[in-house]
């Protein structure tokens, strides 16, 4: 059997501050073709998490390697593809077109010099196709609804043909039905693109019957290889420390 490099592989990560533990001895790794959920109370360490899998953090000790190289040695961040939290929070006057925010994409894995090339048109094209969002090429993005803006920042992440999308929290402001459509979409990308997923999420119903596993993050890992046996209301209590059982009768009476 051939050996898998995996895109990400973490050992023994810990990252301590003035004295606080924000993460301890986190070890994992993230295969292509995968579609993870993190989820975890706020100020768990998720995004703190994210960010070091990104290079925008530095862990305290332990390794991170990145398709089987060394984070400092990695150099092909467009296969990286990151919608950070509140990515979708634009001003009402940001003066950029749908279109122009997906270019951004491109311009990201070529450089600022390169200019637009026909593929790099194709390829926005596409991205902007794959998230349903081509009929608002034209539209001001700060005049979008949420779940319009969530979609504009994920077609600028595919622009540069990623193997990887990591979303922080891509939900923050967006409708229910917006929520659902999203869901959606991501399981297409990962089942038909073969886009690895790798996302933050606070909605632990919506997504528990598409996912593969699940990350909890409260300082420590816990990587869940079947997501709904772990979605016991007993291990949530624990996790976030309330009670699941009161939060899931809540979400039934309406
Ligand atoms: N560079 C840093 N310096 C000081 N504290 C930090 C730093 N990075 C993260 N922290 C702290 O680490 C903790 C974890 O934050 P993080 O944003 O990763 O949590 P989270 O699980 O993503 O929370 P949320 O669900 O609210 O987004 C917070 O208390 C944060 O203030």
């Amino acid at each position: 059997m051939k050996f898998k490099v995996p895109i990400f592989d973490v050992k023994k990560l810990n990252f301590i501050v003035r004295g606080q533990t924000i993460l301890q001895d986190i070890s994992f790794e993230i295969f292509e073709g995968e579609y993870i959920a993190i989820i975890g109370p706020n100020g768990g360490g998720k995004t703190t998490l994210i960010r070091m899998l990104l290079g925008l953090e530095q862990p305290t000790s332990g390794e991170i390697r990145i398709f089987g190289k060394k984070l400092k040695e990695f150099k092909e961040w467009y296969k990286i593809g990151y919608v950070p939290q509140r990515a979708t929070l634009v001003d009402e006057n940001f003066p950029a077109t749908v279109e122009d925010i997906v270019k951004m994409g491109r311009i990201a894995k070529r450089g600022i010099l390169a200019g637009i090339s026909r593929e790099d048109k194709e390829m926005v094209e596409d991205a902007m196709i794959k998230m349903d969002i081509l009929n608002l090429r034209d539209k001001m993005v700060g005049t979008l609804s949420g779940g319009q803006r969530q979609r504009v920042m994920i077609a600028r992440a595919l622009a540069s043909c990623p193997k990887i999308l990591i979303l922080d929290e891509p939900n923050t402001g967006v409708d229910m039905v917006s929520q659902q459509r999203f869901y959606t979409l991501l399981a297409k990308l990962n089942k038909e693109e073969k886009i690895t997923i790798l996302f933050i999420t606070h909605d632990i119903g919506v997504i528990a019957d598409d996912i593969g596993r699940l990350f909890t993050i409260n300082q420590k890992a816990t990587i869940c290889n079947d997501p709904k046996k772990m979605l016991s209301c007993e291990e949530v209590s624990d996790l976030y420390g309330i009670d699941a059982h009161a939060l899931h009768h809540h979400k039934h009476e309406h």
